[in-house]
């Protein structure tokens, strides 16, 4: 375990292993790979129009969306392209693949074909190999992404990417922590380290191959210096296997100012960090997560977080958002309902366009924090590691240095506990062991406790519960329950 570019050799014996985990891994060729991305239209490629709308200051619209069957997800994809007017597309890749399952994979499939219909959310990408990935990306006119959270994504990147797709969701924590109970750091940096080294060889060929960390973590309540020191981490961990273009992601926590703050400081701290260990040539952009916790049920009221999501995109100049649908709480969405995501996201993002936030002074203390919080973590794990990342998240993570709220994985301390101020804003009722100095801790008490004053009552367990169902009971601070 050491954050090292994978040497070639040590590269190549892993690829012909893993090439051989299921058949499709026979239809991977890199060479020829190269030579299809380099025939790719420009207006295809997913660095090359992050890199547009961040120069342009614009955000840009994508959804979620996976079937089982392939013409279904080419249909689908061509619906969000026409109807929806997503400026990205997606492909979500299936539970199955996920956990490397692909023999049940498999099976799905020939049910869903014989049902004429997919029985099972998310693209089998693995079980359907190159060529097929091939017929969506020529099936659409947009650049499309690969979303997951596999733990061991190494023969779904070689697929995925030798099949077409331009960018890459995902990394050693934030596949693994969220999305697994038993399955070590180690195994997983190492997973995501030959990810990006195969990203890095694309891009040495000059393929861009856009990757981006999984921000929201566990979705729910998470403290933007949380998912800000994961998303460092990983771009530092993908920058170092040859990766160029990056997109650092954050999931939104309802408090306007706040998550305007966390989108700018992400990206300030990305730079600040790929300067400090010499990355050159470096393409950051940022993605904004509309609220990944629990939703009202009525699509009204959906619509509402949706719109409230797009307000601080916009206003953040996040380069891209991750739309949600107003069938969150009700199950997987029909195409119609993913539509009318992206479509009342860009209504919002085309009204707010020209408006700029005044730079207001509680904004500038919030950036700050965040800053501060981000660096006390992420600089206690590079000492840790003594100067290595990768060695020190390992040790990080088991003294609870970085610690992700209410994730399953047991390699996480658990200890923290995140709750909203009177504003909404997500505050730290328990640290745990996060290396924060008196000030930091004394501001979120303060914060949390001027909440208690209001609701008359002392800051508890029960105030991060309220807090876990208060958007979906349409509201964002629950008010004493
Ligand atoms: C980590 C991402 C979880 C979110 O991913 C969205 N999601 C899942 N499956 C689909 C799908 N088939 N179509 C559109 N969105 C989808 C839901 O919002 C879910 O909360």
């Amino acid at each position: 375990m050491k954050n090292k570019r994978l040497e070639a050799d040590e590269l190549e014996v892993q690829r012909q292993e893993v090439l051989k985990q299921w058949s499709t891994g026979a239809g991977v060729n890199l060479e020829e790979a190269v030579t299809y991305h380099k025939a790719m239209p420009a207006e295809k490629v997913f660095a090359a129009k992050l890199a547009k709308a961040k120069a342009e200051g614009a955000t840009l619209a994508q959804p979620r969306g996976g079937t089982t069957l392939l013409q279904e997800q080419i249909d689908l994809l061509q619906y969000l392209q026409d109807e929806g007017g997503a400026d990205f597309l997606p492909t979500t890749i299936d539970s199955l693949n996920r956990q490397n399952r692909y023999q049940e994979a498999e099976k799905v499939i020939e049910d869903s074909k014989k049902a004429g219909h997919s029985l099972r959310n998310g693209f089998p990408a693995v079980n359907y190999g190159v060529v097929a990935c091939r017929r969506i990306i020529e099936s659409v006119n947009l650049p499309c992404q690969v979303r997951h959270g596999t733990p061991d994504a190494r023969l779904l990147a070689e697929i995925t990417l030798a099949g077409g797709f331009t960018d890459f969701e995902g990394g050693g924590i934030s596949n693994n922590i969220p999305y697994a109970k038993n399955v070590s750091l180690e195994e997983t940096i190492s997973n995501w380290q030959y990810v990006d080294r195969l990203v890095g060889l694309y891009e040495e060929q000059g393929v861009r191959i856009n990757r981006e960390p999984f921000g929201p973590l566990t979705g729910t309540l998470v403290p933007p210096c949380i998912s800000h020191s994961v998303g460092v981490i990983e771009a530092l961990l993908a920058a170092e296997q040859g990766v160029k273009n990056i997109s650092l992601g954050y999931g939104q926590c309802g408090n306007l100012i706040q998550d305007i703050a966390a989108v700018r400081s992400l990206t300030e701290l990305g730079e600040e960090y790929l300067a400090k260990f010499k990355y050159k040539g470096m393409m950051l952009t940022s993605v904004f997560h509309q609220w990944m916790g629990g939703f009202p049920q009525d699509e009204s009221q959906a619509f509402g977080v949706i719109s409230w999501g797009a307000v601080a995109a916009a206003l953040a100049k996040a380069t891209k958002v991750i739309v949600k649908t107003p069938h969150e709480a009700l199950g997987i969405p029909s195409k119609e309902g993913i539509a009318a995501g992206i479509k009342a996201t860009k209504q919002i993002i085309n009204m707010v366009r020209n408006q700029a936030l005044l730079n207001s002074e509680e904004l500038e203390r919030e950036k700050e924090g965040i800053k501060v919080e981000t660096r006390a973590i992420v600089d206690k794990i590079l000492e840790l590691g003594d100067g290595d990342i990768a060695v020190g998240t390992v040790r990080g993570f088991q003294a609870g240095i970085l610690d992700i709220p209410f994730a399953p994985s047991r390699y996480n301390a658990g200890k923290i506990l995140p709750v909203r101020d009177a504003q909404g804003a997500v505050r730290f009722l328990d640290h745990g062991n996060l290396p924060f100095d008196k000030e930091v801790i004394e501001f979120h008490q303060e914060r949390i406790a001027e909440r208690g004053r209001i609701e008359g009552r002392d800051p508890s367990f029960q105030m991060v519960i309220d807090d876990i169902y208060s958007i979906g009971k349409g509201r964002l601070v629950a008010i004493g329950s």
